[in-house]
């Protein structure tokens, strides 16, 4: 128990399955305790009895649809009022994936609400506390397609861009202090999401899947050394390389203050 003392809490969102569940899985045996959250209290329930037992870490759950703003205005609250919180894994998300005549308004609007909404109302309410404290940790889970969109997922990468930037920027304000903030871009993972999402697993290239399990476990590395930004199934670092410096040089490009010599043609 002294050893939870000093690690303190990790919230988990999202926690009653796929990668939250294993993150909290992960996060008890580093020997956190956690405050888990989600819409289905029997698996949460379910996974804080075990994690309890074998574990000997305490475990408290929120119950609460995130995309409700009087749920997600319960759940800010709790974290506001709870000092013993050191970590945030804004891991909660959702999904549908198809052409956006094919998508509801209802299902349209969920995805901004859970996965930008909630991504930043919980961040901006435990880093605060983080600030003050010159400490703390903080992971948002965007994903490949936060950087690229397919025909089916403009509304979902518009989300998970969202999360990019406005973790790239977190990072930036937070230069020079103690609080980790590290942005992950999960590719195809198998989980729930993608029946969630109206593609099924079997549906695709069964090459391209990685299993949850190694998922976090590649994101916990990533964390463990360091990285801002983790692309778990990415194997070349020399890609991710070029992809930052082509970012950062179209961006310096960017800043010259005169039209292209191509437009000013004819
Ligand atoms: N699997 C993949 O291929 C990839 C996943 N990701 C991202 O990883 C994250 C985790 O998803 P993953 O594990 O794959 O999928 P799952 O569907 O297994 O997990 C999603 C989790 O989010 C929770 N959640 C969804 N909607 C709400 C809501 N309205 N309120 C509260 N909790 C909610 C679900 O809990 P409950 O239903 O009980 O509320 C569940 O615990 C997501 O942000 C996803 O976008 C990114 C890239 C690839
Ligand atoms: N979660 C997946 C799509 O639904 C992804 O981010 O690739």
């Amino acid at each position: 128990m002294e050893e939870n003392k000093q690690l303190g809490t990790a919230v988990v969102t999202g926690a009653s399955s796929g990668l939250g569940e294993i993150f909290a899985e992960r996060l008890a045996k580093r020997g956190y305790n956690l405050k888990l959250v989600a819409r289905r209290k029997d698996r949460l329930d379910k996974l804080a009895a075990k994690l309890q037992s074998k574990y000997s870490i305490q475990v408290t759950n929120l119950v609460a649809d995130l995309g409700s703003e009087t749920d997600l205005e319960n759940v800010v609250n709790n974290l506001k009022a709870d000092k013993s919180i050191t970590m945030l894994i804004n891991n909660a998300g959702t999904s549908t994936l198809a052409p956006i005549t094919a998508t509801s308004v209802a299902k349209q609007k969920e995805m901004v609400d859970v996965n930008i909404t909630a991504l930043m109302l919980l961040s901006n309410t435990v880093l605060p506390h983080f600030i003050e404290k010159n400490e703390g940790v903080l992971i948002n889970i965007a994903s490949v397609l936060g950087f690229y969109s397919l025909p089916v997922s403009s509304i979902y990468s518009g989300t998970k861009g969202f999360v990019v930037q406005y973790t790239r920027g977190l990072q930036e304000e937070l230069k020079g202090t103690n609080i980790r903030v590290q942005l992950v871009n999960p590719a195809t993972t198998a989980t729930e999401i993608w029946e969630v999402g109206g593609v099924p697993l079997s549906a695709l290239d069964q090459s391209t899947i990685m299993t949850a399990e190694d998922c976090v476990d590649a994101t916990l590395s990533g964390l463990d050394k360091g990285e801002l930004t983790t692309h778990p199934s990415v194997n070349d670092q020399k890609i991710i390389d070029a992809y930052e410096d082509a970012r950062n040089q179209l961006f310096g490009a960017s800043q010259s203050g005169r039209p292209a010599e191509r437009y000013l043609q004819n």
